[in-house]
């Protein structure tokens, strides 16, 4: 938001005195209601805030469009008012954040260690971080010294718990307003307080702030902030996998849960500044949501997972929705039906839930009166769940021989069959041995069925420009352009044919460039992609070969 607020006030179009503020944003001035429209007209319409903060009494604080949003546009973009680390992990720095490789120390392998608290660091650099000092200064006043040490690459570190909730702490006196941000902030600290996380919390974390450090906090405030951590946080990743953080953003906090998000976030730059961008059109006066959870997953799975993890039960459209928009992501055949199906692949009845708000509800079928327990239905996905866990990451086979050994138990989409085809989908393509390049036709094809088998299930729980549905579309036009190379070099096409695939191609491209190019990297990936498509097409119409570069 480049407006800022001035001492006297000045319309913004005339610069005259003015009284009146822009309902959206409630940053621009106006003095007359003819302004106020002029000057939207003329452009703040495409720089006023989008949102409003609401309360209602079911889901608490929630952000809500002031005016239309387009397909997307970034909504917010916002610095952290704090990062640190995740409750445990390998050792990290606790300056920069990057996960640390032991040193040869003597005859011993150890990190380096800050000089004064002893905690694991990079070097001297880091060890001077500006985001590391009060929490060094604290714990050298009190002589503590950290005791972590290299124990191996795969050892995880509980000791880490204690850092980004005494970053929060150590706040109260460095930046009383952004303390009182983050200590509004839901905490759902009674649904947590009697969980055996938060008994080991309370002897960990509350005895080291309040006994080891000594610091004026109770343990009511400190579990509190833990809990807000667990509330609010976002995962903070570096790309190359060298940074694993979390970090609390006070607006974004705002953006309430739904299994059907309209928005999507990115990070930005090397200071993780969070950006959400909106998936589809929103229009004023609608709910801005993002998901807590992962779409894919069935409702089952995802209402367990938000009631631990975000302490509230979800009953947004989809969760009441037994069939999840028809995608029966959640669901498996009736057995008794199944058994009466002519052909393997014609769609059979499928089991529902008789109440998809209650996981302790029966499951019917379809069609017939046949039933099964809530209990039943659970142990069978988890026992299928783990079925899947065996398959080995880079086996197509595997996960083909998965799709087919339940083809009568699970629909196209539930949600198992759905992951074995975005693995299948990585694999086909992607890694060594199955590039495009290297794949027979039947993989080729059976490659971009898959993708337009995913980009329907994209449709239906991740509506519009979601991430999914970029990348899905990166995958289906490589594949396309790479079969459209080999049709037209066996003969199966002509020259006409390859050009009407190859502009196919590019309009499944020049969308995914819509939907991605604000990740980070991806211009410029976006762009060459595009370049050699259109290298391609010219190439097509001279009559030369069609080459594809992956
Ligand atoms: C990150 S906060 C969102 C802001 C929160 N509503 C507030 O008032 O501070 C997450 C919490 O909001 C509530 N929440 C978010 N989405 C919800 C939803 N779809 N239904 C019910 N509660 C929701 C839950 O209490 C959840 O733990």
């Amino acid at each position: 938001m480049e407006y800022q607020k001035r001492e006297i006030p000045q319309c913004e179009v005339c610069q005259q005195p003015a009284n009146q503020t822009c309902g959206g944003c409630k940053l621009v001035y106006y003095c007359t209601k003819a302004h106020q429209k002029l000057g939207w007209r003329e452009g703040h319409k495409f720089k006023c805030c989008a949102f409003k903060i609401q309360y209602s009494d079911t889901f608490g604080r929630h952000m809500i469009a002031t005016r239309d949003i387009q397909q997307g546009e970034m909504i917010l973009k916002e610095k952290p008012a704090i990062v640190g680390p995740k409750m445990t992990g390998p050792a990290e720095c606790l300056g920069c954040g990057k996960r640390l490789e032991p040193q040869k120390i003597g005859d011993q392998f150890d990190f380096y260690k800050c000089s004064v608290c002893n905690w694991p660091m990079c070097d001297t650099k880091c060890e001077k971080a500006e985001v590391h000092k009060a929490e060094c200064k604290v714990m050298s006043e009190r002589k503590y010294k950290c005791t972590v040490r290299y124990q191996g690459p795969d050892r995880v570190e509980a000791a880490y718990c204690v850092i980004s909730p005494l970053r929060v702490l150590l706040m109260k006196e460095t930046n009383q307003m952004q303390f009182e941000n983050i200590i509004n902030l839901e905490s759902h600290l009674e649904d947590r307080i009697n969980t055996p996380l938060y008994r080991v919390l309370r002897a960990n974390l509350s005895t080291f702030i309040v006994q080891v450090l000594g610091l004026p906090f109770d343990e009511e405030t400190v579990l509190k902030i833990a809990s807000i951590f667990d509330t609010n946080s976002f995962d903070v990743r570096a790309a190359d996998g060298s940074k694993k953080l979390r970090a609390i953003y006070v607006t974004a906090s705002m953006l309430n849960h739904s299994c059907r998000p309209n928005t999507r976030h990115i990070f930005l730059g090397d200071d993780y500044h969070l950006a959400f961008i909106a998936t589809m059109p929103i229009a004023k006066g609608d709910p801005i949501t993002a998901t807590y959870t992962q779409t894919l997953y069935g409702t089952l799975d995802r209402r367990r997972q938000l009631k631990i993890n975000k302490c509230f039960d979800c009953d947004c459209e989809r969760c009441k929705d037994p069939t999840e928009y028809g995608t029966y992501l959640g669901n498996i055949y009736c057995s008794v039906c199944n058994g009466q199906r002519s052909t393997p692949a014609s769609i059979g009845a499928m089991l529902v839930s008789t109440n998809p708000l209650d996981e302790t509800a029966p499951w019917k079928c379809e069609k017939c009166d046949h039933i099964i327990l809530a209990r039943q239905m659970i142990w069978g996905n988890n026992a299928l769940k783990q079925d899947m866990k065996k398959l080995s990451k880079t086996s197509p086979r595997e996960f083909e021989e998965f799709i087919q050994k339940y083809s009568q138990t699970l629909h196209p989409s539930n949600h198992l069959v759905v992951q074995a085809k975005l693995a299948l989908i990585q694999i086909y393509g992607n890694y060594k041995g199955y590039t495009l390049a290297e794949l027979s036709d039947h993989d080729l094809k059976r490659k971009i069925d898959l993708c337009h088998d995913l980009l329907e299930v994209a449709d239906k729980v991740e509506p519009g420009w979601s991430r999914f549905r970029g990348t899905l579309l990166l995958d289906l036009q490589a594949a396309m352009s790479m079969m459209t190379k080999r049709e037209f070099e066996t003969g199966k096409i002509t020259k006409a044919g390859a050009q009407d695939e190859l502009m196919e191609s590019m309009v499944l491209l020049q969308e995914a460039t819509s939907i991605l190019r604000v990740e980070p990297h991806m211009r410029e990936i976006l762009e060459r992609k595009i370049k050699e498509l259109s290298d391609q097409l010219e190439m097509a119409e001279n009559g030369n070969d069609v080459v594809v570069v992956e």
